[in-house]
């Protein structure tokens, strides 16, 4: 059963807010009319937002709606044009870049819809791979390795860390891109359409993992989908129409 509250905040007083957005704006350049005067897009339209640490939050709408957008508001990777966008205590639009650069590595964990991974490289190497471009050696790179094999046996793949990964399922590299959005301890794990190339069967798997996960590293979780029929992992459900929120409503975690 599903409780409509008002539609800016449904995160409860108990739980901490990972996510807080107030008022944010964005809106994006559009080329120019035949007049040669600048035309723009309003991606987002004064959305308030919020997402707790160790809840899962689904984002749904139409094709266009905004959704990516606020994920990328959300993540650091696009500035919004006006607005407060707090992550953690973290007041993100006050950020110079690298500060930006530096909460888009350690607080955030991204999760693209084709995991974007490196064909050369083995499972364990992929997670390791800003730690070899760091130039970690050593003792550190040993913890690392260590933390790299903990994830992946946490999402499933214990026994698969030295496989190619042309030698994977989609699911299972879709649950490598996870391990590796986990090896920065973000408080915010990111997910865009995550499940858009898996069939049902492997989304619902890939859904309960990221529904664990959230628990299990206190994570905020906000996912980008199409199918109603995973909103059922999340705690949260906000809708998105024309860049606004229209709706939030808390679920009941009728799966666990
Ligand atoms: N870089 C950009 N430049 C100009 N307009 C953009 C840009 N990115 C997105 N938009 C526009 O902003 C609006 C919101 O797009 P967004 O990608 O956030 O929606 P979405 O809900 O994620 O859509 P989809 O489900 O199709 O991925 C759309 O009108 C889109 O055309």
């Amino acid at each position: 059963m599903t409780t409509s509250v008002k539609a800016h905040n449904t995160t409860p007083a108990t739980a901490r807010a990972a996510v807080d957005l107030q008022d944010v704006s964005l809106v994006y350049p559009d080329g120019y009319d035949a007049d040669g005067t600048p035309v723009t897009v309003s991606a987002l339209d004064r959305v308030d937002f919020t997402a707790a640490q160790s809840e899962l939050t689904a984002l749904v709408g139409e094709s266009g709606s905004g959704k990516s957008s606020l994920l990328s508001v959300i993540g650091a990777l696009v500035q919004p044009t006006s607005g407060t966008v707090m992550v953690g205590q973290t007041n993100v639009r006050e950020l110079k870049e690298k500060r930006q650069a530096a909460l888009r590595r350690d607080t955030v964990g991204l999760i693209f819809q084709q995991p974007n991974l490196l064909s050369a490289l083995g499972v364990r190497d992929q997670l390791l791979v800003t730690d070899h471009l760091r130039g970690l050696r050593g003792k550190k790179l040993k913890q690392r390795r260590s933390r790299a094999d903990e994830l992946l046996d946490v999402v499933g793949l214990g026994d698969m860390s030295n496989r190619k990964i042309h030698t994977l399922s989609g699911g299972q590299r879709q649950r490598v891109n996870i391990a590796r959005a986990l090896m920065g301890s973000p408080q915010v794990l990111l997910a865009d359409e995550p499940t858009s190339a898996l069939d049902q069967s492997r989304s619902h798997e890939i859904m309960q993992l990221l529904q664990n996960l959230t628990k299990e590293f206190s994570v905020a979780t906000v996912v980008v989908t199409h199918d109603r029929g995973l909103v059922q992992y999340a705690d949260q459900q906000v809708t998105l129409s024309d860049g606004a929120v229209v709706s939030a409503e808390r679920l009941g975690s009728s799966v666990s």
